[in-house]
């Protein structure tokens, strides 16, 4: 459903000949409600919101609000004003202020808020859409105007025709995700972080635009260790060898897509094992954290971890970026880079405060170059945040580390952060297509 009726009369003055005193008509007009595409899209396509039948100039706040799987409300509202004519584009249409100000076609979406403090948004059943309400409201008041018109939105994760295929092969615990057939495709193997688990909802995004992307999981999950004690990249290796040779994936290598620890591990992969043509690290570290890498007869061991280097925000959370030592004084937990002969790209939060990404990016970037490598390509976001994630999704700023069992923050202000998440997102398509040899499909850039 795109649209939906509503409204009090809208009264329009007709002023007829000099001279004559007005004609007032009564138009008993519907505010409107409109999306564009209606009804359902993917989560990482851009809407067109628009608000028609309003009486000119009229004040009106449009309020968006989700729920996710455990519950929590996300919710986002801004101040408007109708045209001359009782229309209100979001695209042409700045806010004047609330969850977000300016021209933001978007921001009910990516400046979303949940109810709960410390809380992220993720999709953890990505076969089922988030659901999407919006409404417009009479005047400033977001809690108080007379309800105008309203709209209910799907946001899928799984765009038409793409295939969800669980994996148990081996010890290999994944989903794989294939786009509409006929294959082959690129092949990419998508990691998540510090928590474990199986994330599936970048993996089952990123089919829809032409990869075989698998996400695996590696502890917290099935039968998987519960705890991440040594990351045996056997393991790894497994599922790189898993996926290289399914029939739907194209050859020879593979790609790699990591965030934070999983960006970590990538690297490690990269390093250690072969057939990996690509790598994308959004905001991962050179160093082993929190626990050791281990291949064949070798081990990386984790940073020493200064706790005296733990500050506190004003906000009472804690701030961990300087409580790794750097691996350039503990040298054996540099992951050994130089060895690998996959295409980098680097996707930097510059406010990452989990950890100093961009010394990391830069550091690996001279030690490939030092050993004659290619230089990778490193793409830094002023004032994003560790988290980046697809397009849309909300900042997460701060919220419980499971390594430092406390909240911590994260980084990131919400307007710079959503926009170098929609960047990151069509640079690291466009360089999966090139490295990995496929078609570049049309995408188009707009928040
Ligand atoms: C003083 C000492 C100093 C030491 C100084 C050390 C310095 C140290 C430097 C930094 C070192 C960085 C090291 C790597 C940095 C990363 O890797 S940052 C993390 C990146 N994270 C990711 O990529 C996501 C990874 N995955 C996940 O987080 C999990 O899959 C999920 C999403 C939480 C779901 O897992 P699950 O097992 O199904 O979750 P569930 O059982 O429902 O809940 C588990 C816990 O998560 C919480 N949780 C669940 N869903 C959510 C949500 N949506 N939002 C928030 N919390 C949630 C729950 O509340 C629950 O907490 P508890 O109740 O147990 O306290």
């Amino acid at each position: 459903m795109g649209l939906q009726r509503v409204v009090p009369p809208a009264t329009t003055n007709y002023s007829r000949s000099p001279g004559h005193p007005p004609l007032t008509v009564q138009l008993e007009m519907e505010a409107t409600l409109s999306l564009e595409p209606s009804g359902r899209s993917c989560w990482d396509e851009p809407l067109s919101i628009a608000v028609r039948g309003l009486a000119p100039e009229q004040p009106v706040t449009l309020r968006s609000v989700l729920r996710d799987e455990k519950g929590t409300l996300f919710r986002a509202h801004a101040r408007y004003r109708a045209d001359n004519h009782g229309e209100l584009d979001l695209a042409r249409t700045p806010a004047l202020g609330g969850s977000f100000s300016g021209l933001e076609p978007m921001g009910l979406l990516w400046a979303m808020e949940p109810d709960r403090p410390f809380w992220r948004l993720v999709k953890r059943d990505v076969q089922t859409p988030f659901v999407v309400e919006l409404e417009v409201l009479d005047g400033h008041e977001p809690d108080g105007g007379q309800r105008l018109a309203h709209a209910v939105h799907e946001r899928h994760f799984l765009a038409p025709g793409v295939r969800r295929v669980p994996v148990r092969e081996g010890r290999v615990r994944a989903t794989l995700f294939l786009p509409p057939e006929p294959g082959p495709f690129p092949g990419i193997i998508d990691l998540f972080g510090v928590g474990g688990g199986l994330l599936e909802y970048r993996a089952s995004l990123l089919a829809g635009k032409g990869f075989a992307v698998m996400a695996l999981a590696y502890y917290n999950y099935d039968d998987l260790p519960k705890n991440m004690e040594t990351m045996h990249m056997e393991y790894f290796e497994e599922a790189v060898n898993y996926l290289r040779s399914h029939p739907e994936v194209k050859g020879p290598g593979i790609g790699l897509l990591g965030i934070s620890k999983g960006g970590e591990l990538g690297l490690a992969m990269a390093s250690f094992l072969k057939g990996i043509t690509a790598a994308v690290v959004i905001n991962g570290s050179v160093a082993a954290v929190g626990n050791t890498i281990s291949y064949k007869d070798e081990t990386i061991p984790p940073v020493t971890i200064l706790r005296n280097q733990v500050k506190m925000t004003k906000d009472g959370l804690k701030d961990v970026v300087d409580a790794l030592q750097s691996p350039l004084v503990d040298k054996k937990s540099f992951i050994p880079v130089e060895r690998s002969d996959t295409a980098f790209l680097f996707l930097v939060g510059q406010d990452d405060h989990n950890w100093k990404s961009e010394f990391y990016a830069d550091e690996i970037s001279k030690r490939l170059q030092a050993h004659g490598k290619e230089k990778p390509q490193i793409i830094c976001y002023p004032a994003a945040g560790h988290y980046i994630e697809p397009p849309y999704f909300p900042l997460c700023s701060a919220g419980m580390h499971l390594l430092v069992g406390a909240n911590i923050t994260f980084g990131g202000e919400p307007k710079p952060h959503a926009m170098a998440q929609l960047d990151a997102w069509q640079q690291l398509q466009t360089f999966f297509h090139k490295q990995l040899g496929s078609e570049c499909l049309h995408v188009s850039p707009k928040i």
